[in-house]
């Protein structure tokens, strides 16, 4: 598959996904979001892929949803397309791993974006905010969930009701951003902590995806309950052998992801 709005390339385990509208600062268009859907669903079918990166430019990772493409839309458009949920959940609905590396502007559905990523790596100069309060409305993509689950009511209502922006350090301190490193050591970074995740045994890796992700949408006595039934069936995989052997014999570990 060729895409347009994206470059898509692979390095041994880890994929890398590069949104790619100059022009628009990444402003994620229709199209733009059917070819990011279309390369996760690759992704998740390509057994080599243990990891991925989505990125954007050094000025943007997104500055939202095109609102050109937008502007025009009636209620009745939009609710009979399930406009947003129905092309822009894909990254939240992979099983491997997804990291956003952001530099630049991650603004409304491109904060959104990377929030529906499993870690977010932050270069000095990003900026995060939700400023869709300014165009007449509110975020659409998860936004208002995800942001308030990442960084508690009181900054999400800060930002959210008054679209401001905070910069890397802001969102790190806030629990919003994994890590901030410098601007031009982002995809070395990124690349670095995609290939650790790709090294490890996947069935592992994907099942601690899963339940870190199910601290959000349970409580946390059914939580602990999924944790442990994970974990008693991570001991029926080769792998579980494998890591504890290579441990036991001071050596690294052979992970055939069985
Ligand atoms: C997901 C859901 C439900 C909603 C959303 O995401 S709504 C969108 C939320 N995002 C925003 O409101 C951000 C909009 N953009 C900006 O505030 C600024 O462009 C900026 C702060 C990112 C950069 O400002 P700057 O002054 O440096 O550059 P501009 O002249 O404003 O932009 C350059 C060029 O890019 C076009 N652009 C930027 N963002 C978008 C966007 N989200 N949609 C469409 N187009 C965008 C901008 O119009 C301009 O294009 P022209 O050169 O053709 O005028």
């Amino acid at each position: 598959m060729s895409y347009e709005t994206l470059v898509f390339e692979k390095r041994d385990a880890v994929a890398i996904v590069t949104l790619n509208r100059p022009d628009a600062y990444n402003a994620l268009n229709a199209q733009m979001m059917t070819e990011l859907t279309h390369a996760l669903r690759a992704i998740e079918a390509d057994d080599e892929i243990g990891c991925t990166i989505i990125t954007g430019s050094q000025k943007a990772f997104a500055a939202g949803a095109d609102i050109k493409e937008m502007a025009s839309k009636s209620y009745m458009d939009v609710f009979m397309a399930d406009f947003i949920t129905a092309n822009w959940e894909e990254a939240s609905r992979t099983r491997k791993p997804l990291i956003a590396a952001v530099a630049g502007y991650a603004l409304g559905g491109g904060c959104e974006l990377a929030m529906m990523c499993d870690i977010i790596i932050a270069a000095e100069n990003a900026k995060f905010g939700q400023p869709e309060i300014k165009l007449g409305v509110i975020p659409g993509a998860g936004g208002t969930q995800r942001l308030t689950r990442a960084v508690g009511k009181a900054k999400a209502m800060d930002m959210v009701l008054t679209g401001r922006r905070i910069d890397a350090e802001e969102a790190e301190r806030a629990g919003l951003v994994a890590r901030v490193v410098p601007t031009e050591e982002l995809l070395d970074e990124a690349l670095k902590t995609a290939e650790t995740i790709a090294e490890l045994s996947r069935p592992a890796v994907m099942l601690a995806k899963e339940s870190v992700d199910r601290a959000y949408e349970t409580t946390l006595a059914e939580g602990i309950r999924f944790e442990r039934r994970v974990f008693h069936s991570l001991f029926a995989t080769e792998d579980q052998k494998e890591g504890m052997a290579a441990f036991v014999e001071k050596r690294s570990p052979q992970f055939k992801n069985r």
